[in-house]
Formats: structure tokens, sequence, C-alpha cells
């Protein structure tokens, strides 16, 4: 059975619902990490249940997402045994007004753009408070491999250095005092960037360090947002045409 949402989380349920109406039966879903695309998962499984689509099966973000995946009954299989998928729904931490996304406060950036790239299209899923008009408030995952972390920051500070944004502090991210540690086996540092005047050119740059794998900058990714408000009610965007 659903959880019954909270006030805060209404917003995130009423995004999630509305999302349903763009699954058809027989789909390959991509299934998102976080709060938000928890309720896409337990609600997806509820409407399979009862018979809405038939033969749906999900690619599930991360572990954790699997694991709920499951327990809503539904049918799971990898990426490369569905090759490729005609749907992701997940979360974001920040959509700007071109649907340029910051993802990865949950720590599974990697993943989820791995799995959104290969899918015919994302719609992203938000309460209404993620809608922001410059990327940046939020501090951007940024997905690097263990060995030799700290020279990494050091060269992600030098990126920073010349970079438009208006804050540039970093932070090995934590859990429970240790270094957190992604499905990937990596480690996320989060910079607080503030304003993020040229995102393309800073994600490129970023990734250009041979220890940084990832950003949570998802450009030009996603295709339409659908954000949930409080009352139940949600707006829907589109991404710009390219
Ligand atoms: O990118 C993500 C996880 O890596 C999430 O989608 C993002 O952090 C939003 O989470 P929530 O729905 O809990 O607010």
């Amino acid at each position: 059975m659903t959880k019954t949402p909270s006030a805060a989380d209404a917003g995130k349920r009423a995004a999630a619902l509305a999302a349903l109406d763009d699954v058809q039966s027989g789909m390959r879903l991509g299934l998102g990490t976080g709060s938000t695309a928890d309720w896409f998962v337990r609600l997806l499984g509820e409407a399979c249940g009862a018979g809405r689509f038939r033969d749906v099966v999900g690619v599930p973000t991360s572990l954790r997402t699997g694991e709920l995946a499951e327990r809503s009954g539904l049918r799971l299989t990898t990426l490369d045994d569905a090759g490729w998928l005609d749907l992701t729904v997940d979360g974001a931490d920040e959509v700007d007004p071109e649907l340029n996304l910051i993802k990865g406060g949950g720590g599974a950036l990697l993943q989820e753009k791995i799995v959104a790239c290969a899918s015919d299209r994302m719609i992203v899923i938000a309460d209404a408070s993620k809608s922001v008009d410059v990327l940046g408030a939020f501090p951007l995952p940024v997905e690097i491999v263990p060995f030799g972390w700290e020279t990494t920051k050091a060269l992600v500070e030098a990126v920073l250095a010349d970079a438009d944004v208006s804050g540039r502090e970093t932070a090995l991210r934590l859990a429970r005092d240790t270094p957190f540690i992604t499905d990937g086996g990596h480690m996320i540092l989060d910079l607080r960037l503030g304003r993020i005047g040229a995102p393309r050119r800073l994600a490129s740059e970023l990734v250009a360090i041979p220890g940084v794998i990832d950003t949570g900058l998802f450009l030009g990714v996603a295709d339409a947002a659908i954000f949930g408000r409080e009352d139940g009610g949600t707006e829907r965007r589109d991404a710009p045409k390219a």
C-alpha cells in the first residue's frame, strides 16, 4: 500500500502521479533515485498491480531504488538487458527554465545520467521548490575516483578559480564521518557555487580532469518537467526545441 504523504511531500507525490500518464503497457522504464522517484516507483507498482499497465519492466538507477521497486512488485532488468529505454522518470535538485538540472543530491548521479541518456525521453518530477531561475544554489555534486582524490579536488578548485560562479567552496561528501561511496564505488565532491553562469563550460572543464567521472549537471537531457504543488496540482513544462 502507498504511504500517506506529509504536507511537505504532497507536491512530490502529485508530480509522480501525473507522470503515470506518460507510461504505457510494454514500456521499458528508467527508475530514478530519491524521495520523489520513490513516489513514482510506489505508484507505478500499485498501477501495475491494479492492471492499469501490463508488461512494464524497470531499470533502477540505484540499489536503493531497485530494492523499493522489488518491494513494490515491479519487474526489473538491467540496462544492458533492456538495451534501450522508452522513458526515464527521475527527480532533480534544481530545474532551470530550459530544463537543465542539478542532480546527485542522493548520490546516484552517474547511473541516473547513464540511464536517462539511454532513454527516448526523460521526465523530471519535482515539488515546485525545485524550479529555479539559475542553477547553483544547490551544491553541485561531482563524482570522483577515490585514487588521488585530494589531487582531483585541488584540480577542481583550480577550474573553479576561473569559472563564472559566485561561490567556490568544495567539500568531500561524508556519511557518518566517513567518505560517502556511490553504488559504483566512487566519492562525491559537493561544490557550493551559489550561481552557475556558464554551466556547459563548467561541465566540460570539470569532466576534462582525469579523476572526475561526471558532474550532476544534466544539460539538455530532460524533455519535460512536472512540478507538483502541496495542494495536489501540477504544472508541466516541456524543454525548448533544440
Ligand atoms: O539526483 C537525485 C539522486 O541522486 C535525486 O533525484 C535528487 O537528489 C532529488 O531528490 P528528492 O526527490 O529526494 O528531492
